[in-house]
């Protein structure tokens, strides 16, 4: 939350440390702009002037996470100005004589101590503005609940993240970027998707506010752990999901992948789905175990080949096999910026962030519930340097980017209500890709 105090008009006499707040304003002016990429097209088939468009800056009044303003307290009464008004003749003055001089000083002291106190005051005030700020101060929308999005197309400079991986020509990116389109996935599509998330986490849950359903591994948070649903709960699996549940799995992971296939001009066969792809459904209760922490910023792709590798960590909860029938500590899975022992990231980390989740390369969100309908909080949020691009979920909304360092990435804490949304994630490494789930 930006607190971008600005001093009322005329308060600058009275309290004279106004300038305090002007020179954050003038500050926050000269901070270096985020580097806005040049927006491509994307989707060109969904229609003329909806691809590729640029992010509109936020006005004042469109949210919530807008900057706010606040004036700066009232002009103190009694300060120099009342003095200035007093008779100042040298009859009076004659008359008052000492007397009358040693109530002017004290009166002068505290005019004083309160201006210093007001200064301390309105310093506190953007001290604790710039603490709670949003990330870097200024948000922008990049695709806000009530739109509804044919594609939207954001380029931006690859990092060097897949330098230090095997490329596959005609899929590794080249071209990076973010984009986001209501078009892919029908509402009657999210809607089933939802009531499968829903259906699948009823068997479980996190005793914290996030837990995730793994339809490819079984994995499914469960109090402080996971289980492998397969094992754990046998052939009543099968009451739960239908063929027609896994049949609508793969047309969505189909039609993402398609989706994805197009904005980056690379083949959507070149594209193979990996691991860990898995619906979440958050709320606002606390968070008990590191698993639940999933608001801390990350960038999706392992950077430097050599470090820790989370898919080191992540196997045993992508492979089934490795996962115990009972809720264990052991085989965990945890969110992006999964924590060892002591708090330390468990994961490779750059000076950005930690890194995650190694052999994506394109990962996507398709969003099941509604921001600001069935949640607050919960935004989406790519950080830059001097800018945040918010990405508002919507039912139906997919959402993909690049998965390297160039879309470094949060998600808000959600404040209210439950977000259901699944991450599905691509690879153009075929030794990383994962068979879609099915009826076994
Ligand atoms: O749910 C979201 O919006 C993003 C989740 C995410 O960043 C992740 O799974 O790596
Ligand atoms: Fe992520």
């Amino acid at each position: 939350m930006v607190l971008g105090a600005r001093p009322a008009p005329g308060s600058r006499s009275a309290v004279d440390c106004s300038g305090l707040a002007a020179a954050r304003v003038e500050r926050r002016a000269r901070r270096p702009r985020a580097r806005v990429p040049p927006a491509s097209l994307f989707l060109p088939r969904l229609g003329p002037g909806l691809g590729g468009s640029r992010v509109r800056p936020r006005s004042a009044a469109a949210g919530p996470m807008a900057p706010q303003r606040r004036g700066a307290p009232k002009a103190l009464e009694g300060s120099g100005g009342a003095d200035r008004r007093r008779p100042t003749s040298a009859g009076s003055f004659l008359l008052s004589g000492k007397s009358g001089r040693a109530p002017r000083e004290a009166r002068r002291k505290w005019v004083r101590a309160g201006v210093l106190g007001a200064c301390a005051a309105l310093a506190g005030l953007l001290l604790w503005g710039s603490q709670g700020a949003d990330d870097d101060g200024v948000t922008e929308v990049l695709a806000g609940r009530g739109e509804i999005l044919a594609g939207r197309f954001i380029e931006v400079p690859c990092s060097d993240d897949y330098d230090g991986h095997r490329r596959f020509e005609g899929c590794s990116p080249r071209r990076c970027g973010r984009g986001v389109s209501d078009a892919v996935i029908t509402q009657e599509e999210a809607r089933r998707m939802r009531s499968i998330a829903e259906k699948g986490l009823a068997l479980g849950g996190s005793d914290g506010g996030a837990s995730i359903l793994d339809l490819h591994s079984g994995a499914l948070s469960v109090g402080k752990h996971f289980v492998n649903l397969y094992r754990y709960f046998g052939e009543k699996v099968q009451n739960v999901f239908s063929e027609e549940d896994f049949q609508l799995y793969r047309e969505v992971r189909r039609k993402v992948q398609h989706a994805i296939a197009q904005a980056f001009g690379i083949s959507a066969a070149a594209l193979h789905l990996t691991k860990p792809t898995f619906f979440s459904r958050i709320n606002s209760t606390a968070a008990r175990t590191a698993h639940d922490e999933y608001w801390h910023a990350h960038v999706d792709k392992v950077v430097t080949p050599g470090r820790p590798r989370p898919a080191a960590d992540r196997r045993a909860l992508t492979s089934g096999a490795s996962l115990p029938p009972v809720p264990s500590e052991r085989g965990h899975a945890c969110w992006a910026t999964c924590r060892g022992s002591g708090g330390r990231p468990r994961l490779a980390s750059t000076a950005r962030g930690p890194v995650t989740y190694g052999s994506f390369d394109y990962t996507s969100l398709l969003y099941l519930s509604d921001y600001l309908h069935d949640f607050g909080g919960g935004r989406f949020v790519f950080l830059e340097d001097g800018a945040n691009r918010t990405v508002e979920p919507r039912a139906g909304r997919v959402s993909f980017f690049t998965s390297g360092s160039e879309n470094l990435h949060r998600v808000e804490k959600v404040r209210w209500g439950t977000r259901y949304a699944i991450t599905i994630a691509f690879t153009c490494n075929p030794d990383h890709a994962i068979a879609d789930p099915a009826v076994t």
